[in-house]
């Protein structure tokens, strides 16, 4: 949901000659809240998950499925609905995204460290899906997924037609603004001055799945007439190509963030769930079909990399420059550093910061590596700024930070007590994983990184793998099929750090399966550190049913006996009667799948090839 703070926000062309004094600002605020919360201590581990849904409108004359653009009448009815429910104490809370039929929500408070509160994650997220559903009409669903045509002809409802050009829509030649959320200037802002600070369109480029009938080489050419020779400067052979960030941040995920005890803690748990991160991108692997079309990845990270780049033509090397330093990835993009003192020999990439911030901050007492970490969020500009809060008061409020923190869009997100909340510590947010067409596979998911997350605590188990093998299996991650074919940089042995790990010697490249189940006489798997652990905890035979049911689905998603959403996706489209073999997923399989998946999410389809045998 990121920053939602409100006013007249300033375009890219007004922030320019404030950025100095912005970036320095921040930069303060960093450093008060520094000293004020650096040494919290004591907090309890609380955890909360964040679900992305979409709504959908289904015509059954025409057979078409199209993003429902009303989420701002249903977020009003919901946040409305929830107070009346359970007055005081709401069980959820709602929240807008990027797109005008997304919604995000959460539990209304965050969970206690409980395993009474793991058992009633997934009844809250059928709570919240139910309080959406009923919002909706007959023929309105709504579906914890990534819209798969996206783009393609008129896909909204009410229907709207790309401006095609036109500056406020950031050029599109195929996205609406009427699909940006209009609640709030955050996104539509965000939007323009991606837009205006790259000095072009974002340029989303995707492998297409080349199948029997896709024509070779691949061309992908624009719907609309308008702007043909620009379209076709920009795109590149088998590749789908989108012009506008709604293409990606209007793609969902779910997310999990953990209150740490205290700072120290919340960076150790940051950086050891670091490496965990692109198990998890490559296990909920659920995004194979964009724009239309069946493409050869299978999640959207790099599709929502792509849709936020916002560095200029010298930052990203296009042009050469003598005085801008390139910079080599999107803001939306894998993690850079690790940020624990004891983890600082695994950053072996080097990393750019802003040296000014940094010095400020080292000078200020903060420890080289955090400030490392901080001022390379500060390499990026501020997108998001209001007039009237140009100015502030260091002492009250961090909204330049937060600024800055809010846009950098990685891996783990490290999140700092707010100044104004004073029951609120230190919190890591676990942010690749793709969202779960149902409810008992996001609970499953959640549970996971909120199980693993508490033996590495308890345990105290070491995952660390230079940054670098990170940044490459976030690559990997998205390959197709990548739970099942890739291999991953991992520890094979958990044992405290040793020197050992330095020179690479405890890091082997690993399948999923044995990662996540473990190998005979090898890597004991995460699956069963996180059983053993529970048998320490749990003595209560149905809870490790119930919680059992969820690492087994886990475990079979990671041995192939069942599939993710995005082979279940893929292969729904390649046996559907209207598939043509072209890589098209045309407007009648794209009604059929949403249909077919919202009866599996409400239960009235048992689905045994993605869920497993109950
Ligand atoms: N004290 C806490 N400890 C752990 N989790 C918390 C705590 N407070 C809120 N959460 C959880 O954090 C998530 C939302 O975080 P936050 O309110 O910071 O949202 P956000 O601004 O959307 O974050 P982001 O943009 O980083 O996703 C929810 O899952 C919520 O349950
Ligand atoms: N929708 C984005 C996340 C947006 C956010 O950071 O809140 C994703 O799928 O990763
Ligand atoms: N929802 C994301 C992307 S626009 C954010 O607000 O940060």
């Amino acid at each position: 949901m990121g920053l939602l703070t409100t006013g007249a926000p300033l375009s890219w062309t007004e922030t320019v000659p404030h950025l100095p004094s912005l970036k320095a600002q921040g930069i303060e605020q960093f450093i008060k809240l520094w000293s004020l919360k650096g040494s919290l201590a004591n907090f309890a581990m609380k955890f909360g998950d964040e679900i992305e849904y979409i709504l959908v409108k289904m015509d059954p004359e025409t057979k078409n499925a199209r993003v429902l653009c009303e989420a701002e009448k249903v977020l009003e009815q919901l946040k409305a609905a929830a107070m009346e429910a359970t007055p005081g104490e709401q069980s959820m809370a709602w929240n807008p995204e990027f797109a005008s039929y997304m919604v995000e929500g959460t539990p209304g408070v965050p969970y206690e460290d409980s395993i009474a509160a793991l058992l009633s994650v997934e009844p809250n997220m059928v709570a919240r899906r139910n309080a959406v559903q009923q919002q909706l009409g007959e023929t309105e669903i709504c579906l914890s997924i990534s819209f798969p045509s996206l783009g393609v002809g008129t896909f909204t409802h009410p229907p709207a037609a790309a401006d095609e050009g036109n500056p406020e829509a950031a050029f599109s030649l195929l996205w609406p603004q009427e699909a940006v959320f209009n609640g709030h200037v955050r996104f539509k802002n965000l939007s323009k001055n991606i837009t205006d600070r790259r000095r072009s369109k974002v340029s989303i480029h995707v492998p297409i799945f080349m199948d029997e009938a896709t024509p070779s080489p691949y061309m992908d050419s624009p719907t609309t007439s308008g702007e043909t020779e620009n379209w076709n400067l920009e795109a590149r052979p088998d590749h789908i190509l989108m012009d506008h960030m709604g293409f990606g941040m209007g793609l969902c995920c779910l997310q999990v963030t953990f209150q740490a005890a205290d700072v120290d803690e919340a960076r150790m748990l940051y950086d050891q769930l670091t490496p965990i991160t692109p198990v998890l991108l490559a296990l909920s692997a659920a995004t194979p079909c964009v724009r239309g079309k069946l493409v050869d990845l299978d999640s959207r990270w790099s599709i929502i990399s792509q849709s936020v780049d916002d560095r200029t033509p010298e930052e990203r090397g296009m042009v050469e420059s003598a005085t801008v330093t390139a910079i080599p990835k999107s803001r939306y993009g894998t993690t850079s550093c690790y940020i624990a003192s004891s983890s600082s020999r695994f950053n072996d990439t080097s990393l750019l910061i802003d040296e000014d911030s940094f010095r400020k901050m080292v000078e200020a007492g903060i420890d080289e590596e955090m400030s490392r970490h901080v001022a390379h969020l500060f390499i990026r500009s501020p997108l998001q700024v209001f007039k009237e809060r140009i100015e502030q008061d260091a002492t009250k409020s961090t909204e330049h930070f937060e600024t800055i923190q809010s846009s950098n869009w990685m891996n783990m997100r490290f999140k700092p007590p707010p100044l104004d909340a004073p029951g609120m510590g230190w919190r890591v947010e676990f942010r690749p994983t793709e969202v779960q067409l149902t409810d008992f596979e996001n609970a499953a998911y959640c549970v996971f990184i909120m199980l693993i997350t508490r033996v590495i605590k308890e345990k105290k188990l070491d995952f660390l793998v230079p940054i670098s093998m990170v940044s490459e299996n976030m690559e990997r991650a998205q390959q197709r099929d990548a739970v099942l074919h890739g291999k991953f940089f991992f520890r094979h042995s958990v044992e405290k750090v040793s020197d050992s790990a330095e020179s690479g010697e405890d890091i082997k490249e690993m399948s999923i399966n044995s990662i996540v189940n473990g190998e005979v006489g090898g890597f004991p798997g995460l699956i069963p550190l996180i059983q053993e652990y529970l048998t320490e905890v749990v003595t209560d035979e149905s809870t490790h049913v119930r919680l059992n049911a969820y690492l087994t689905l886990l475990s079979k998603r990671a041995s192939g006996s069942v599939k993710t959403l995005a082979r279940w996706t893929r292969d729904f489209v390649r046996e559907h009667p209207a598939y043509a073999k072209d890589s098209d997923v045309n407007s009648e399989i794209v009604y059929d799948l949403m249909k077919e998946m919202d009866a599996i999410s409400n239960h009235n389809k048992e689905c045994e090839a993605l869920l497993g045998s109950k």
